[in-house]
């Protein structure tokens, strides 16, 4: 089921929490909406599910507009990133409340419960507590619970927040063959862009309340409309003005090295710059750059293998240059 939001305002007093904001998901597909704290994604997201009126827009889903509607009629599953889960029910009962509620025949809520909790790969912890279960297990079963009542949308705000790095990881790539595998239409609220990168089809960056692009991982990251997009993305440095990736950037001890010989397309100089610090981050290495003109800092990220090469120390002198830069689409 497709969601179309037009012309969404939400003031608080003077602050614009969204400023006309417009965006269409596709039916089935995981869009994720992206963008630093503050910047609306939240509201914008318990807008879509009725959980907050807006001051002026529209919300449409599959065609039909819910604007006016409670989240009750909505047809929505719905997550946070700290699920209050019913601590005296077990995770079948959890599972199976939504279904309870709507008065199920009890054949048809086992079967439904049984094929979720075999979904969310739950199937040996049924009989448990919430308390009983790791912080991922939990959101597997909100997860579950949610889908239980087979909502037409499925919204997720910060789901995977409150989880240690490795964990989010795991249910990251979890999510994706769960979305591949029930296709409900799906919008994930996330700051972290290696998640949205990761597990979305779409993604929407906000930044002040407003929406700065919409578009497919690749297109945003390899033509973002604008600085903010580019450096939302992905980091970036600034390498004599302009607006580069750090693993972009090639460094060499003799001006010659920091030139590919193949490529004169894309030649942002070769610039002079001293050593500060070298920081091995396991596979890549980040060599900290002041550069010898200006005094402008930047880093260069090099493989491991690259940078044992060029045996680097803080203090020595070397030349980088950017071999790309990210084409700005203006929108
Ligand atoms: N009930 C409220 N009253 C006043 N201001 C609010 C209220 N809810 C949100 N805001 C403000 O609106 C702005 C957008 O909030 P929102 O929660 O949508 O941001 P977010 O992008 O989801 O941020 P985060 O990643 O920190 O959750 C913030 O500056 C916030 O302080």
């Amino acid at each position: 089921m497709s969601i179309s939001v037009i012309g969404a305002n939400k003031r608080y007093g003077d602050f614009a929490a969204l400023d006309d904001v417009s965006i269409d998901i596709p039916a089935g597909s995981l869009t994720s909406l992206l963008g630093p704290s503050g910047s609306g994604k939240s509201t914008l997201l318990r807008a879509i599910a009725g959980l907050d009126s807006l001051d002026s827009g529209t919300v449409v889903i599959n065609g039909g507009n819910v604007t006016g509607l409670s989240p009750q009629k909505r047809d929505i599953g719905f997550v946070f990133q700290h699920y209050a889960a019913f601590k005296h029910l077990s995770v079948r009962d959890n599972v199976a409340f939504g279904l309870k509620i709507r008065k199920r025949p009890k054949p048809e809520i086992d079967k439904k419960v049984d094929e979720l909790l075999e979904i969310v790969g739950l199937t040996g912890f049924q009989r448990r507590f919430p308390a009983q279960l790791s912080g991922g297990q939990r959101q597997r079963m909100a997860l579950a619970r949610a889908l239980a009542v087979d909502p037409q949308v499925l919204l997720l705000d910060e789901p995977f927040g409150a989880l240690d790095a490795k964990v989010r990881e795991d249910l990251r790539k979890w999510l994706r063959r769960l979305h591949e595998d029930v296709n409900v239409t799906t919008v994930l609220v996330t700051h972290d862009q290696q998640e949205a990168l990761d597990v979305s089809d779409r993604i929407a960056v906000l930044n002040k309340g407003r929406i700065e692009q919409v578009g497919a991982p690749d297109e945003l990251y390899d033509r973002p409309a604008n600085v903010f997009v580019a450096s939302f993305l992905g980091s970036t440095v600034r390498v004599n003005g302009e607006l580069v990736r750090p693993h972009d950037i090639r460094i060499g001890r003799n001006p010659e090295l920091a030139l590919p010989a193949a490529d004169t397309s894309l030649d942002t100089g070769v610039i002079k710059a001293r050593v500060v610090r070298v920081v091995n981050l396991g596979f890549e290495t980040r060599v900290e750059l002041v550069a010898a003109t200006t005094g402008e800092e930047f880093h260069a990220q090099v493989t491991r293998g690259d940078a044992n090469a060029l045996n680097l120390s803080p203090g020595e002198d070397v030349f980088a240059r950017a071999t790309k830069v990210p084409e700005l689409v203006a929108d």
